[in-house]
């Protein structure tokens, strides 16, 4: 289960109640939040290269989506393990991420050519697994944007970096995502409201009887 939205959307806030919703139930839950910082060489050049570093790199829509995709082509096993080994397996961003902010930054739509060739890289190519469904958590990119400000106020190395920052980028890019679910893009996708609040306990049952 892939967890999506804008930066400040609430996305790890809602995979940790999520999980601890799971786990009241008695299932067993895992989770992974890409890009894997600290753990994979690719998300933390990623992570460089949004804080300036690296010359150009950040400047690159496809060589910034080759490095995230080369972080989750390195977890893709471990992503079949955890699978097998839970009841449930949730992803703080996937293949989507790069989707949609790829087209944002290019100012393509979800029937561009970047979303095209992000699934045949990292569906076709790396062969990562398909998720069974996405969460789109979808608030306003004003909302996003604030909670992502206060956030970098309140924790420190979380000072917003050159996409967070760049309101415009988050404009297009929830757009992008509403495209990506209204098709279906990779997976079925539900559309939760960020701003109203997800109710955890019934997002737990539906997700154990699906
Ligand atoms: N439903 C919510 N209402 C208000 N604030 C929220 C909500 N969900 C998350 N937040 C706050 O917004 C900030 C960003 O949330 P976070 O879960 O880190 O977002 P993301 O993982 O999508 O970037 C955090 O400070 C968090 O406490
Ligand atoms: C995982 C992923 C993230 N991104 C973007 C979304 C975010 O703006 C940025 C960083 O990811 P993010 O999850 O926001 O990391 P953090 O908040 O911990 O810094 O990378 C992609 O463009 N493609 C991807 O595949």
């Amino acid at each position: 289960m892939v967890i999506e939205g804008l930066d400040g959307a609430g996305k790890r806030t809602l995979a940790d109640g999520l999980t601890a919703e799971l786990n009241a139930k008695g299932a067993s839950v895992a989770s992974l939040a890409f890009p894997r910082y600290g753990k994979s060489l690719h998300a933390d050049l990623v992570k460089e290269a949004l804080h300036r570093g690296h010359g150009d790199l950040a400047d690159s829509v496809y060589g910034m989506a080759v490095l995230y995709a080369l972080d989750r082509s390195g977890a893709a096993d471990e992503i079949r393990a955890l699978r097998d080994a839970h009841d449930v397996v949730l992803l703080d961003r996937y293949v989507a991420s790069n989707a949609a902010y790829a087209a944002a930054r290019l100012r393509q739509d979800a029937a561009g050519e970047v979303v095209k060739w992000v699934w045949e890289l990292e569906v076709g190519r790396f062969g990562l697994p398909r998720p069974d469904a996405h969460l789109l958590l979808r608030v306003a990119p004003a909302v996003a944007a604030e909670r992502a400000e206060r956030r970098a106020a309140a924790e420190a190395d979380r000072e917003r970096d050159a996409f967070e920052t760049d309101d415009g980028l988050q404009r297009r890019c929830a757009a992008v995502y509403d495209e990506l679910a209204a098709s279906g893009w990779l997976a079925p996708w539900h559309v939760l409201d960020g701003v109203a609040g997800v109710d955890l306990e019934a997002l737990a049952k539906s997700l154990l009887t699906a």
